[in-house]
């Protein structure tokens, strides 16, 4: 179990997370949605250890705690980000770009299986391993940043916009993916503008506002709540009852 009790952050006089409470277990999806500059960005990079929280705040992993650890030793616990805006190396090759994520020592034993599949999950990044990164499409820029998290063998996969900037129909394939990543016993935190495709792989799912968790429920609740459908999904739901 990931848990965070009362996360706060600030940039500067700026409060970007307000006493946040979240959990998510392993082999659990959770959703974390809210509009722009909710905080969801910074949540992840919180828990990521690259950005340091408030005093008092807490983030533990199966009761071990993780706050105020520097970014290499989460990914050495278990946790790994694949940030906004996929943050993969351009001149290095998908294969490289792979391994580089297998730096962690927990990730030392296995590595070549973990290899395996990852090109299972992502066949195209098989066929292209010695390709360039920076001369891959977006969608298979995003295999590569979610591949290399894969090699630090996480417990717990966290994702920042994963469908940002790409096809639907590719965005349709990158969540059928993850739903196998989570039968692996993965637990999924995903941040997503991509509100009805993320809820539907989903378990759970929190609202955030203003650096605030203003909701929890499960992803079926939350699909089918007024709120969530007027403010991310583009109903009306005054008319459409
Ligand atoms: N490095 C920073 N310095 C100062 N303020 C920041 C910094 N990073 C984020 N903020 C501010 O903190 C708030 C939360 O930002 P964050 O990126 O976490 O939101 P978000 O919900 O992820 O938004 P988006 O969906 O637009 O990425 C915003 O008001 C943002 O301007």
């Amino acid at each position: 179990m990931l848990e965070i009790g009362d996360l706060s952050l600030r940039y500067g006089q700026h409060l970007a997370l307000d006493q946040v409470n979240l959990r998510a277990a392993k082999g659990e999806t959770v959703v974390i949605l809210g509009a722009n500059g909710a905080g969801k960005s910074s949540l992840l990079k919180s828990i990521a250890g690259m950005v340091k929280p408030v005093a008092g705040s807490s983030i533990a992993l199966e009761g071990r705690v993780l706050t105020g650890r520097p970014a290499h030793e989460i990914v050495e616990m278990g946790v790994a980000l694949v940030p906004e805006g996929r943050g993969i190396f351009g001149d290095l090759t998908v294969e490289e770009n792979l391994l580089l994520g297998a730096y962690a020592k927990r990730a030392r034993n296995g590595e070549s299986s973990r290899r395996a599949f990852v090109y299972e999950l992502f066949p195209k990044l098989a066929q292209r391993r010695a390709q360039y990164a920076n001369t891959m499409s977006g969608g298979e820029q995003q295999m590569v940043a979610i591949g290399r998290a894969l090699m630090s063998a996480p417990d717990f996969l966290m994702l920042d916009e994963p469908s940002l900037g790409l096809a639907p129909v590719v965005v349709t394939e990158l969540f059928a993916t993850l739903r196998r990543v989570r039968e692996t016993g993965v637990g999924l935190i995903i941040v997503e503008q991509n509100v009805k495709v993320s809820l539907s792989i989903a378990d759970r799912g929190y609202l955030m506002e203003a650096g605030r968790i203003v909701g929890e429920d499960t992803a079926e609740a939350l699909l089918r709540d007024p709120a969530v459908q007027r403010a991310f999904l583009g109903m009306n739901t005054e008319t459409s009852k």
